[in-house]
């Protein structure tokens, strides 16, 4: 059984029983071109999941032939000598939809095919928690090349995930990536066939809600909190957070069956 939370719109957004939420962009018309309209659908849809305490992880995709191709190149256009004006707010909702998304407890599982281009496109992919893409993929950032620089957290997430200087290379010459280039560089969880890629994250996702969801919150919030901290800052709230965690329900059902090697019954709480 599935809710479709949201069923119209440059955003959908469904809930399996499982607890898996599938947060799609839906403009296929324009690559899933993020205009004002489409950043705005995708805020509210992440705060949807954000108070729906269901939601155990989130698979994001695009409609369409592709994942998503950044802003809206002929938004861009049409604003003319208006387009800073309107883009300080446009951008403003990009980052907030950034991130939320990052904030959010369950994790976000990217399921990148055709291409993943922009802030919107090359920069969510970059915020993702874990990103899976298709054999034909590609990735490129964009930005330079509209004489704009990077958006969407890029200039942080991407440093972290394959290091400053293979950034500077993909940020300041703006190569097209392909799946297998991203792979090697540290972007993408894992590269599938095609026609697997959507099968393959919510796997994944299915993978990661079996799991306690106090735990995998927890995890994600420690990894990006820890993205600017030091180790001495880190360790005082690992250490914080293992104990908080230790006194949880799910805590002792996975402490029991390890030690009797049965399976864990799981309740969330
Ligand atoms: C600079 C944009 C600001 C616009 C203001 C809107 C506010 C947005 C929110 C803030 C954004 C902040 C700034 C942003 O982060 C900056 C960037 O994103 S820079 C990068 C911009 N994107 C691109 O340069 C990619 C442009 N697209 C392409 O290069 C190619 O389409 C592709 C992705 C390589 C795919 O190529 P193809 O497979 O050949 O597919 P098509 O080209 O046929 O595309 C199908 C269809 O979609 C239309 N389309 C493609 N990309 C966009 C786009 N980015 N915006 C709008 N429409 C797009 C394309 O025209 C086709 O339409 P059709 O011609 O069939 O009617």
């Amino acid at each position: 059984m599935t809710d479709k939370l949201i069923d119209s719109g440059p955003v959908l957004l469904d809930l399996d029983a499982d607890g898996v939420a599938r947060l799609r962009l839906n403009r296929p018309e324009a690559a899933n071109g993020m205009n004002v309209e489409l950043l705005k659908a995708l805020h509210s849809a992440i705060m949807l999941v954000h108070g729906e305490s269901r939601v155990r992880a989130v698979v994001l995709s695009g409609e369409g032939r592709h994942f998503c191709a950044g802003g809206d190149v002929r938004d861009f256009a049409s604003k003319g000598e208006g387009l800073p004006d309107y883009l300080r707010e446009a951008t403003s909702w990009l980052q907030i939809a950034v991130s939320a998304l990052v904030q959010l407890r369950p994790p976000v599982i990217a399921a990148v095919h055709g291409f993943a281009a922009g802030g919107g496109g090359f920069g969510l992919a970059c915020a993702a928690d874990l990103v899976v893409a298709a054999e034909s993929a590609k990735f490129f950032s964009g930005a330079v090349r509209v004489g704009m620089a990077p958006d969407a957290g890029v200039t942080v997430t991407l440093a972290r995930l394959v290091g400053l200087r293979k950034a500077m290379e993909i940020l300041l010459t703006n190569p097209t990536l392909t799946a297998r280039e991203a792979l090697d560089a540290g972007l993408l969880t894992k590269v599938v066939p095609d026609e697997t890629v959507r099968d393959e994250a919510l796997a994944l996702a299915r993978t990661i809600v079996a799991l306690p969801p106090k735990a995998i919150a927890a995890t994600k919030r420690l990894l990006w909190q820890g993205l600017g901290s030091s180790l001495d800052s880190q360790l005082p709230d690992e250490a914080r957070t293992v104990s908080e965690l230790s006194g949880t329900a799910d805590s002792r059902e996975g402490l029991a069956a390890v030690i009797v090697r049965r399976s864990p019954n799981f309740t969330g709480e």
